[in-house]
């Protein structure tokens, strides 16, 4: 197998890692002489089930590109972007489809996913580069994700935070029993929607994800294990244009706040 380049693909590598420590003084800082020191992981490597279908969520149009496509580039025009991991489906990694190559492949890699969305997150952190001092957890399925609510979460992170980006509850919750009638209502007051890219201190969700690996434990999202190890989260102010594609009525809605708010 080669890559678009015409060089071998080793088995997890499909693009070869930014070779920031052999070029000193060009990669590791942008042109104003801020520290290029962000690493992303771009979760990809989902069935997409609720959606089904036969071509993968992901890869699907969604607002004049591939849904994947958005989160990469929207990453990638951010100059403090050491490195963007992609984790992609095993049926994939190893061949994946041309467009993603539509953007700075020298600051791309592509992983292989895992079984849960943890395990894939974990693969994705193992390819970063050690300049990497905050990393981000982005869900593909959140193809919008505006860069000023990127900017909050990393000021948050470089600070020394967890960090979610989150939206207050509007409607009113019900718990609704096996039987279809109405439980009880839930107090909203304290409850938000959380949403991605999440982020952290290097070292902190490297030592997350070790401990949750250890322990056999998945979360559903990089901010449940920091709770479940008792290190604080803090909440940063999320967009309604950051949602998740989760279902095919999604679509429609992604398609029109792209348009909405451009
Ligand atoms: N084993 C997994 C499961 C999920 N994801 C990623 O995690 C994100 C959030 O997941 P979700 O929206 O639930 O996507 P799917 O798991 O693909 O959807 P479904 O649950 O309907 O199968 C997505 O970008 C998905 O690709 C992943 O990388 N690896
Ligand atoms: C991580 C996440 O986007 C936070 O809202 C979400 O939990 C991922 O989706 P899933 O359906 O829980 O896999």
């Amino acid at each position: 197998m080669t890559d678009p380049l015409g060089g071998t693909i080793p088995p997890r590598r499909v693009v070869p890692p930014p070779a920031i420590t052999s070029r000193p003084g060009a990669e590791p800082r942008t042109h104003d002489g801020a520290p290029r020191d962000v690493g992303v992981v771009i979760v990809a490597a989902g069935r997409g089930t609720r959606v089904g279908g036969e071509e993968l969520k992901q890869f699907r149009w969604v607002a004049g590109r591939p849904m994947l496509l958005h989160s990469v580039q929207t990453f990638m025009a951010r100059p403090d972007v050491a490195l963007v991991v992609v984790v992609l489906p095993k049926s994939h990694a190893a061949d994946p489809p041309p467009w993603l190559f539509q953007c700075d492949i020298d600051r791309l890699l592509v992983s292989v996913g895992g079984r849960e969305r943890s395990e894939s997150v974990a693969n994705g952190l193992e390819d970063m580069p050690d300049e990497v001092r905050t990393v981000l957890i982005h869900d593909a399925a959140r193809p919008l994700v505006p860069d000023d609510m990127i900017e909050r979460v990393v000021a948050s992170a470089r600070d020394g935070h967890a960090v979610v980006p989150a939206l207050p509850v509007v409607d009113t919750l019900k718990e609704v029993a096996d039987d279809g009638t109405v439980a009880r209502t839930v107090d909203r007051a304290r409850l938000w929607r959380i949403q991605t890219p999440q982020g952290f201190p290097r070292d902190l969700i490297m030592r997350a994800h070790g401990e949750a690996r250890r322990a056999q434990r998945t979360f559903t999202d990089d901010a449940g294990l920091c709770e479940w190890l008792g290190i604080p989260v803090r909440v940063v102010r999320g967009s309604e244009r950051a949602l998740k594609i989760t279902d095919e009525s999604d679509f429609a809605r992604a398609e029109a706040l792209s348009i909405l708010q451009e």
